[in-house]
């Protein structure tokens, strides 16, 4: 089971791309997208999810072309879009066998289906309760439980934890962690935290380009004695920024906590630290355009 995805571009204006020359090759197990607003995730995802279709480049599912044969990714597809909309007055039961229809799922095994993966996303008590009155996890879950009929091989969210609250966000990270199994998941978000204990691997993405794409403890070793923490007062805190990337300020009593990122030591009180998946991100983001 592999998506192999080469030169992949989507031109939306005559100079502007929302994806250019995008590589990547996945197989089983969580890969979180991570990138900032705007760099391109939704636009690759919807190319996977063939609800678009690419300027040029290819998109190749177990070697067949999802853009010449869409219905061959489409029956093994289960896809999380970020704007999932819901029908506020059909309980989940009904949502589900009406969205189970659509796919064209045989009604008998739906409803198995159907009772199997309430269970899964634990909304048995509140599922015969309408949609209209669900908080924003449970809505999330209810996406899920929908991208899961078809029991994909490829199961794609798209910013999933938009509008969560902490707790809500926690449980539906490790919602996706019990679902990995045999299967490919693509998870986009422009949150640092949502990617880092879930997925095996990790791709970041800006401007529509590729910038990073390894395991999270291979990225940590990018940054490796070059993350520096102490103490400064306040009124330094707009110049230290002016001249590094400050990736972290915290409030201290005697003054802000500041972590920076920086090939030789920024002050000479700067302490060397274990750098964290956020600070490579910030840098990778800031760095991109500029020479590495
Ligand atoms: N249909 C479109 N026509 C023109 N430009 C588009 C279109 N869709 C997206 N874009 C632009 O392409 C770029 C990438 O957008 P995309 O939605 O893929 O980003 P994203 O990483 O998913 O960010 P967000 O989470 O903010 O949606 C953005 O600059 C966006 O404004």
């Amino acid at each position: 089971m592999k998506l192999t995805i080469t030169n992949l571009s989507k031109q939306y204006r005559r100079d502007f791309f929302g994806l250019k020359d995008f590589s990547l090759e996945l197989t089983p197990g969580i890969t979180g997208l991570l990138g900032p607003n705007g760099a391109g995730k939704s636009t690759l995802m919807r190319i996977l999810a063939t609800i678009n279709q690419p300027t040029s480049g290819t998109v190749l599912w177990n070697d067949v072309d999802i853009v010449k044969s869409p219905d061959t990714l489409r029956a093994v597809l289960g896809y999380l879009p970020q704007d999932f909309g819901i029908y506020p007055n059909l309980n989940a039961v009904e949502f589900l066998e009406y969205m189970a229809a659509i796919k064209g799922l045989d009604s008998k095994a739906a409803r198995r289906r159907i009772e199997e993966l309430l269970q899964v996303v634990n909304l048995v008590e509140a599922a015969k309760r309408p949609l209209g009155g669900y908080s924003g996890g449970m809505k999330q879950r209810v996406g899920i439980a929908q991208a899961l009929l078809n029991d994909p091989q490829l199961l794609i969210v798209d910013e999933p934890t938009v509008g969560l609250d902490p707790e809500e966000r926690v449980r539906f990270r490790n919602l996706l962690t019990d679902l990995s199994g045999d299967r490919i998941i693509i998870l986009s978000t422009h949150i640092v935290s949502d990617v880092e204990a879930a997925a095996s691997e990790i791709v970041m993405i800006n401007r529509g380009r590729k910038l990073q794409h390894a395991a999270p403890e291979q990225l940590l070793t990018l940054l490796d004695g070059k993350v520096w923490q102490w103490v400064i007062s306040a009124d330094k805190l707009p110049e230290l920024k002016r001249e590094y990337l400050v990736s972290g300020v915290l409030r201290r009593e005697n003054g802000m906590q500041v972590r920076v990122v920086s090939e030789t030591a920024p002050a000479p009180q700067a302490e060397c630290v274990a750098p964290s998946l956020e600070d490579v991100y910030l840098r990778e983001v800031s760095q991109e355009g500029a020479s590495k």
